[in-house]
């Protein structure tokens, strides 16, 4: 597609693309340029890049209202191939042989014992670390939600919103209203003047968690994300994993809790140490 055309007509076809049927395709642009009209802005400078946009709406649209939401009748494409993937430290062999394939619309949990290498592989496969053998393929756009860090104590949340943002071309007033709506998905209303280093643990996991999927991305990489939620916030945590895949995501979550499983399609198990 040429990079002239105009932001709906961009728009519109990223809403086709992810599976959205032309005429509601036509009427959600339509709709939107509206929004844009009645706030005589430019619908780039209100809502961003045009493709990050229809990803965004298509989420949002797909969020489960019912207690059994849709799931994608089949599987999309594949994100994320790993094919015979080792990876050694020093003398020590932590990966060995390692396969695994994730799907666009399916959710995969990485489970093993303490230290038999689940973070270093959720590491190989955002590309922060190289594997010593096999190989990888991912989709270009991936978020990745380590187990801690990953934000500024001194920065407020806002702040984050527009750092992150920035880095994936998204202005900042859009960056700031996507991060708030994503917060709200988890019931959390980040407060404009409280630093980083003022929230609680679980709210500060709710930031990382929101920055990592602030970009849009098509596969959503989780190191245990919900260290410190309650259960409310747990059971957030979880609607959201399932409205990105019913979006066509693919997520894959490192977790040590056993009824996680119930949530997702494929289990890699990396067994003892
Ligand atoms: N950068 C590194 N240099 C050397 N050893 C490392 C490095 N990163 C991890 N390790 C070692 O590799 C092994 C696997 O670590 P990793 O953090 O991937 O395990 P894990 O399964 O995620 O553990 P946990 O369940 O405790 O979070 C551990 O023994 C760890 O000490």
């Amino acid at each position: 597609m040429s990079t002239y055309e105009s932001w709906p007509t961009r728009f519109e076809a990223e809403l086709v693309r992810l599976g959205v049927p032309e005429p509601r395709a036509r009427r959600l642009t339509e709709d939107t340029a509206a929004q844009a009209a009645e706030q005589a802005a430019d619908p780039a400078g209100l809502f961003g890049p045009a493709h990050l946009y229809a990803r965004h709406l298509v989420t949002e649209l797909s969020a489960p209202v019912d207690p059994e939401p849709p799931r994608f009748a089949t599987a999309g494409p594949v994100l994320l191939h790993l094919s015979a993937v080792g990876k050694r430290y020093r003398r020590r062999t932590v990966l060995r042989d390692v396969d695994l394939t994730v799907r666009g619309g399916q959710v995969a949990a990485i489970v093993g014992a303490n230290g038999c290498g689940k973070s270093t592989l959720l590491r190989i496969c955002a590309g922060l670390t190289r594997p010593d053998s096999g190989t990888v393929r991912r989709t270009r756009r991936v978020g990745y939600v380590p187990q801690d860090g990953g934000t500024a104590g001194w920065l407020t949340a806002d702040e984050h919103f527009t750092l992150f943002g920035a880095a994936a071309g998204v202005v900042s007033r859009r960056a700031r209203s996507t991060g708030a709506h994503l917060a709200a998905r988890l019931a959390w209303r980040p407060d404009p003047g409280q630093r980083v280093q003022q929230l609680s643990g679980g709210t500060r996991q709710k930031l990382n968690l929101v920055l990592g999927e602030l970009h849009g991305p098509d596969l959503l990489l989780l190191d245990e994300p919900y260290q410190g939620f309650d259960q409310g916030s747990y059971l957030d945590f979880w609607r959201q994993v399932h409205a990105w895949r019913d979006a066509g995501r693919a997520v894959v979550v490192v977790t040590h809790l056993l009824h996680d499983l119930n949530n997702v399609d494929h289990v890699l198990d990396l067994g003892e140490r």
